[in-house]
């Protein structure tokens, strides 16, 4: 019987584990700025609060919240400003010492102060001159000193407060962001945007990152080129190689793999092996991947070169569609005397079904690899194209269309286009045409469908495993 697309992943699975130790050392450290998809190689933790220091959430001014309650546009509270502070200067520390005559008529004391500048010190034991919040500019008028005449103030800067102001308003308080200690990104995790803005505020430049996989890639067949848009025009009978530039993009793109694509194998099992043991000479992979030639026909070479290499085939065809021709082994390395083994895919040539093996076996290999869980998928409710009106008209409403009927013995992988997405809801619409070579209705879709083996009929209404591309 078929291996079963979930004992193929057992086998991916205890492979890659195997295969882990040669990623966990030495790690790159990389600039920040570089990090994003790279995997953490350590935990990083805050070494410090912050704000380091309260600080303003406004445009403003420090002052009193005491002071303001009475305030408004009619009933001012006039302040004296003794100060203004930038973001980012030394601690400012203000001391109040006021005339005799302003002792008796105290005026209020504020300090100017800029979104993100710490909050000054106030030497002062009045409790009135505790500059406990942020009153923000829009909320205070200039007041020119000559309109007060009580005398003592009048060669100072004054300004209106015109609106009441709560205690801590508009301050953002020391360690309110992060405290120190606190855990920012774990060891093992993807790096993504968000952990680069909290490492930024935090004063990393560099991360340490697992080093990058090595992947060879190599496309296969006689007919297929690699030529420019002008020369696929002409229209000759060949090929463009499609699966070269997908899957170095999208192994680049998802796992920052480093991936060389070595060109296009001849249809011939000696020449290919001497190519791939060639490159495996010059450099040291992690993995080599080849697409096409893995199938039953007189040119498919691959399992033969493989042969020739001493590899073992971990197995050769997957009860999954597409991707049934899919092949996976171990090659021996020839770099070092170690028995060390270098994985090895041979993924089909339909460029869908290339796609989909990349997906779903590839995909958990190289997570395993770097130590990540398998990707969850997301739960979607499949739509038939029938309109609503014809879903509601269904007699009692429990004749539910068919969308698809699959044999009962393997994985289908389907590809999908999401038609509506919110927080807690995904419907996703089947594309009809799963031809594994046509690249038209792969150009349309947005997702893949796994309908698991043995779900032989699906339904509208149906809730399916979902991944996005
Ligand atoms: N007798 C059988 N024939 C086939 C079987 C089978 O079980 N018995 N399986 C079919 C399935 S399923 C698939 S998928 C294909 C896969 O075959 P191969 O992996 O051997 O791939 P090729 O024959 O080399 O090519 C198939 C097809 O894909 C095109 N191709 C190949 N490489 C590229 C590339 N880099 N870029 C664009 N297109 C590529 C190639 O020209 C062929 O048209 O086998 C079925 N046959
Ligand atoms: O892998 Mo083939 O699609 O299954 O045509």
């Amino acid at each position: 019987m078929l291996l079963t697309y979930l004992e193929a992943i057992q086998i991916l699975q205890k492979e890659a584990t195997s295969h882990r130790t040669t990623f966990s050392a030495p790690s790159d450290t990389i600039p920040l700025a570089q990090a994003i998809n790279r995997i953490t190689s350590k935990q990083y933790c805050s070494l410090r609060d912050t704000p380091q220091w309260d600080t303003s959430a406004m445009d403003g001014y420090a002052i009193n919240s005491q002071v303001t309650q009475t305030a408004s546009e009619h009933t001012p509270v006039i302040c004296q400003v003794k100060e203004t502070i930038a973001a980012g200067g030394e601690e400012v520390i203000i001391n109040p010492t006021v005339s005799e005559a302003a002792k008796k008529k105290k005026t209020p004391i504020c300090v100017e102060i800029m979104t993100g500048a710490r909050f000054p010190r106030v030497e002062s034991s009045h409790p009135f001159d505790v500059l406990d919040c942020c009153v923000k500019v829009e909320d205070t008028r200039p007041l020119s000193s000559s309109t007060v005449n009580d005398g003592a103030e009048s060669s100072s800067r004054l300004i209106q407060i015109l609106a009441p102001a709560r205690p801590n308003q508009n301050k953002r308080l020391a360690g309110e962001d992060f405290r120190r200690g606190d855990m920012i990104v774990d060891r093992h995790v993807v790096v993504r945007p968000n952990h680069v803005m909290a490492l930024a505020s935090l004063g990393y430049e560099c991360v340490e990152v697992l080093r990058k996989p090595r992947i060879a890639l190599f496309s296969t067949g006689a007919e297929i080129v690699c030529h420019t848009v002008e020369e696929a025009a002409k229209g000759r009978q060949q090929v463009s190689d499609v699966n070269g530039p997908y899957l170095t993009s999208v192994l680049r793109e998802t796992f920052a793999c480093e991936v060389d694509f070595l060109g296009i194998l001849e249809d011939n099992p000696t020449t290919a092996a001497d190519t791939i043991s060639d490159q495996l000479k010059r450099k040291q992979y992690d993995v080599v991947i080849t697409t096409g030639a893995v199938s039953m026909g007189r040119y498919d070479f691959v399992p033969k070169a493989l042969e020739m290499l001493d590899a073992r085939v971990l197995f050769h065809k997957v009860a999954m569609k597409p991707g049934h021709p899919a092949l996976f082994a171990s090659i021996p390395s020839v770099t070092n005397k170690s028995k060390s083994t270098i994985p090895f895919f041979g993924l089909p040539g339909n460029p869908v079904a290339a796609a989909a093996c990349l997906r779903f076996l590839v995909f958990p290999f190289l997570r395993w690899l770097l130590s990540q869980d398998l990707e969850e998928p997301r739960q979607a409710v499949v739509r038939s194209m029938v309109s609503n009106e014809q879903r509601f008209a269904s007699k009692d409403g429990s004749e539910r269309n068919v969308i698809a009927i699959f044999p009962s013995d393997r994985d289908v992988f389907r590809t999908g286009t999401v038609i509506h997405q919110s927080r807690n809801n995904l419907e996703v619409q089947m594309i009809q045409d799963h031809s594994p070579g046509k690249i038209s209705s792969f150009l349309a879709a947005d997702c893949w469908m796994h309908i698991h083996r043995e779900k032989t009929v699906l339904h509208d209404g149906d809730v399916v495993d979902v991944f996005l591309i």
